[in-house]
């Protein structure tokens, strides 16, 4: 590895495949026709309707004012914050780098919601309350800007990859995006991928124990987020390739090993590469680093690639166009010829990346705070008991019937979300919040952290509660918190796209673990920090002991 693959033999085997195959009828074997669907997700108008009246007043205290005498509205040059001498001290002599979600919190405190960061030449405005997410949120409009993400960018450029769905912008972005919200966005068509999930759940059970008969106690597992990571790889190369590579395996194949360093390094060295010049890549490490990594993502999802295809081929040739089975992901956008094959390479590499470190990390804290909190722990286990007693499968229909699952998720998703700090660029038009009117394409920093931690939306944030989420009764409004007070999946038609099966994913998983084993802290644990490496991520391993039940 460390070379990106030539594409151009795989694109004219895949443009052969794909020709081929839009002239055939196809069998479906795994998705059924009644859950396809087409559009993006207008959440927006779910959560509007979720907005206690306590909280609609609190949104107009800080919403734009109406009427004739309607007060002057401010600049941005009004807005207060540090200068770029203070933003650089407070990130590398204090160390904020790898710790910006913290920085949001002094800077609220110091600043109040809104403040801008200089950097360079660029200012952005940073919100850090709920209110003023959802002012920017609401005004966003059909072909949302998320961050202009120039050093994604200049990798593809380099290699002449196609830019992906993280990156690409417009119309561009709308094409891609259309394309890929089917057989993904809805919760029923989520619910198709379930077998897959238990198969790779239940090879993670087996691996979990190896893991723990090999510790000295016998039930340890001294590096929980790793072994996490090494499932969600493996779940989503599955949903999205139909293929499994071999990470729960007790030794993992070379190429899927060099693809998880790899992504750790890559985000790792971005955060370096994203704060300093340009002028100083040829004498530090982090760009070739950098650089390199992202190079060995790709090769990785261009290999995928590069088997579905000659899979396809095989079927054809073995059996004609009635032999083909399809049922994956990949399967149906390339013979239903949804993206071409440069965007296929192109976004394919950044949706194994974005179903990895996301669902990990976050069950990882999941589990971590179940472990810390055993009383609400064993509330769940009697929960998911009640509902698959030990030794059935939950399927997808189970979660129903399990409020404080999903609500344990959510908590954690209030605590870390998994993306920190997220952005919009609004191109189109002035943008007027609280007060001031900021211009066309100016970049607005989403505070996520801070604002999931406020307490006028969440009394005592900095703990696990869960039960926040829950209503006691129907009429119940306590458990509605404003809807923008934790957004973890995002906002909009550009949120996330993966939030169905992650959520699928993490509601299997908790609940098979929950089921089987009693999870503890290892001795001697301690309280685990977060650090923000892009995305949010344990300061240091996670030791669990997991003590079967039956
Ligand atoms: C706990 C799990 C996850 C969390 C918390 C999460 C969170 C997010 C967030 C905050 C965004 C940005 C949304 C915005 O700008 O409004 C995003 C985008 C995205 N996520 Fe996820 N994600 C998760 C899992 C996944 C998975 C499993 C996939 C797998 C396909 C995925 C695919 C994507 C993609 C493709 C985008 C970019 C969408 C676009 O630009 O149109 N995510 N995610």
């Amino acid at each position: 590895m460390g070379r990106v693959v030539s594409g151009s033999k795989l694109l004219a085997s895949q443009t052969r495949s794909m020709a081929v195959l839009s002239r055939m009828r196809l069998r479906w074997a795994l998705l059924d026709t009644r859950v396809m669907g087409h559009g993006l997700c207008p959440q927006g108008a779910r959560a509007k309707a979720a907005i206690p009246a306590a909280l609609r007043d609190h949104e107009s205290t800080e919403g734009p004012g109406t009427g004739q005498d309607r007060p002057r509205l401010r600049s941005l040059a009004e807005l207060p914050g540090p200068g770029t001498l203070r933003f650089l001290f407070q990130l590398f002599l204090r160390g904020y780098v790898l710790h910006l979600h913290e920085l949001q919190a002094l800077n609220k405190a110091k600043y109040g919601p809104m403040w801008t960061t200089t950097f360079g030449t660029r200012t952005n405005v940073n919100l850090a309350s709920a209110p003023l997410l959802e002012q920017v949120m609401r005004q966003e409009g059909k072909y949302p800007i998320r961050d202009s993400m120039e050093q994604w960018k200049e990798h593809r450029d380099h290699k002449g990859l196609s830019y992906g769905i993280f990156i690409t912008q417009g119309q561009q972005w709308y094409h891609l995006r259309h394309s890929l919200n089917q057989r993904m966005l809805k919760p029923a068509e989520a619910a198709l991928y379930t077998d897959a999930l238990n198969e790779v759940i239940s090879d993670f059970i087996a691996r979990l124990d190896q893991v723990r008969t090999e510790s000295a106690s016998g039930d340890q597992v001294p590096d929980v987020a790793h072994l996490l990571y090494h499932l969600a790889l493996e779940a989503i190369c599955y949903i999205l390739f139909e293929k499994r590579v071999g990470c729960l395996e007790p030794s993992i194949p070379e190429d899927t090993a060099t693809f998880i360093r790899s992504v750790g390094l890559m985000f790792k060295n971005s955060v370096y590469v994203t704060f300093l010049p340009k002028w100083s890549r040829p004498l530090l490490p982090f760009w070739k680093r950098y650089m390199n990594n992202w190079d060995n993502i790709f090769s990785f999802g261009e290999k995928m690639i590069h088997q579905k295809v000659q899979e396809i081929e095989a079927q054809l040739q073995a059996a004609g166009p009635d032999g083909v089975q399809v049922s994956g992901y990949l399967h149906f956008l390339l013979t239903k010829e949804l993206l071409s094959p440069q965007e296929t390479v192109g976004t394919f590499p950044e949706l194994i990346l974005a179903g990895v470190d996301t669902t990990s990390n976050t069950l990882t804290w999941a589990l971590y705070h179940l472990s810390k909190n055993p009383e609400i722990q064993e509330a769940l286990h009697k929960e998911v008991t009640g509902v698959v007693p030990f030794g059935k499968v939950p399927q997808n229909k189970d979660f129903a019937h399990m409020p404080l699952l999903k609500a344990v998720i959510k908590e954690t998703l209030r605590l870390y979300p998994v993306v920190p700090t997220n952005s919009r660029i609004i191109t189109e038009k002035e943008t007027e919040i609280n007060g001031f009117l900021f211009p066309k394409n100016t970049q607005f920093v989403l505070c996520h952290y801070v604002v999931s931690r406020d307490p006028s939306v969440f009394p005592e944030p900095e703990s696990f509660q869960p039960h926040r989420w829950l209503r006691k009764r129907e009429d119940d409004n306590s458990g509605i918190q404003h809807p923008f007070g934790s957004v973890p999946f995002g906002y909009g038609v550009r949120s996330c796209l993966g939030r169905r099966i992650a959520e699928l994913e993490m509601q299997l998983l908790l609940s098979r673990l929950i089921q089987k084993y009693e999870v503890v802290l290892s001795p001697g644990m301690g309280e685990v920090k977060s650090v923000s490496r892009i995305v949010l991520v344990p300061s240091k391993k996670v030791s669990l002991r997991f003590l079967q039940r039956q």
